[in-house]
């Protein structure tokens, strides 16, 4: 699909880059040529990804690094920076769980706002400022949601956030444009992930999230990380403050979250009682 090296001499940092699209994302940057820099939480979960990538040539690194703490962010970004700087930044890292908004503690509303906010939000300024002391051009690509078009209920801090960096994306792009910095965004649908169907599919809610969808299938991870090459790559280079919908017409039925009105206060309570116990 891409001339064989589109994204050579590129180094790229995938936040969250271990594990789901941030994996799928990191092994078609690798193929198109990038070095990469995976983060996440989890040392096992990373070194496995990057061991995988490496065996097929790749240049990868990892860093343990929790982006909901400016200060490891830092860290993180200074080690980058020692040996070379980012080329491109790629704010993957989230999370999310269903739940009735209105029982949420403000405990559990961080735990989303932290690291889908706030975390892209300290990425961000990091890379950027460096990109900007060092008069270096740099992309920032947000991994978003539907939801900054539609709402969604019962993963309200998630909505909240991902629109947040949505408007990050379109305020930056103006600001940061004559430095040579774009940034651009995708809102994917659903793209069946380990880490999406635990958090956003249990038990109880209806069956295929293929069924809403208007062209009949979920998403693949390959066509994702497609659209990620392109939107980093100089072919994409006169498109900035975008975000690119990627849900095979989805969102034009709603936000997806309409079977949970129906759902009863005892199933509520008894999903929250099944992740205590899990
Ligand atoms: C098949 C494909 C799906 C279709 C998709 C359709 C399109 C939808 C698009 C949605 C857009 C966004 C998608 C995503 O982000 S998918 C990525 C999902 N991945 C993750 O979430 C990974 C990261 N997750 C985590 O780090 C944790 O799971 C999380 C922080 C979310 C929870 O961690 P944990 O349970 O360990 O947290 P704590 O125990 O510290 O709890 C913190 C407080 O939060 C409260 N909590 C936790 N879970 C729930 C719940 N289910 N309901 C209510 N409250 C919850 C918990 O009680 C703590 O609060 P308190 O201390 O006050 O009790
Ligand atoms: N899959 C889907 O259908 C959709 C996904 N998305 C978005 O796509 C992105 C990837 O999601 P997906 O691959 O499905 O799910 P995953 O759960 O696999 O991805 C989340 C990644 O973020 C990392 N992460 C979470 N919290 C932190 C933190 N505090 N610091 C650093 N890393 C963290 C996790 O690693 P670790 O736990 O080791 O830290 C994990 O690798 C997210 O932005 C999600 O909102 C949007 C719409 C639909």
């Amino acid at each position: 699909m891409f001339e064989a090296g589109l994204l050579a001499n590129r180094r790229i940092l995938i936040t969250g880059g271990g594990s789901g699209l941030g994996a799928a994302m990191a092994a078609r940057f690798a193929e198109l040529g990038a070095s990469l820099v995976l983060c996440g939480r989890r040392a096992e979960v990373l070194q496995e990804t990057a061991e995988q990538l490496r065996s097929h040539g790749s240049q990868v690194d990892t860093i343990v690094c929790d982006v909901r703490d400016p200060q490891a962010v830092e860290a993180m970004l200074d080690e980058i920076w020692r040996v070379a700087p980012l080329d491109v930044l790629v704010n993957n890292a989230a999370a999310t769980f269903i739940a009735q908004t209105e029982r949420l503690s403000a405990r559990a509303a961080d735990a989303i706002l932290a690291p889908t906010l706030h975390g892209a939000m300290y990425c961000t300024l990091g890379a950027g400022r460096r990109w900007i002391d060092g008069e270096h051009a740099g992309v920032v690509l947000s991994i978003l949601s539907t939801s900054t078009i539609t709402g969604r209920a019962f993963t309200v801090p998630s909505a909240m956030a991902k629109s947040a960096v949505l408007a990050m994306t379109k305020s930056l792009a103006v600001e940061w444009g004559p430095k040579q910095i774009r940034l651009v965004a995708i809102a994917p649908g659903a793209f069946p992930t380990a880490g999406a169907t635990a958090q956003l599919r249990p038990d109880g809610r209806s069956a295929d999230p293929a069924d809403r969808v208007p062209l009949g299938r979920v998403g693949r991870h390959d066509e994702l990380a497609n659209l990620a090459s392109f939107l980093i790559s100089d072919q994409a280079g006169y498109i900035t403050g975008e975000m690119v919908v990627q849900d095979g017409g989805t969102h034009l039925r709603g936000s997806g979250a309409e079977d949970l009105l129906r759902w009863s206060d005892q199933q509520w309570s008894a999903h929250r009682a099944g992740r205590a116990k899990s």
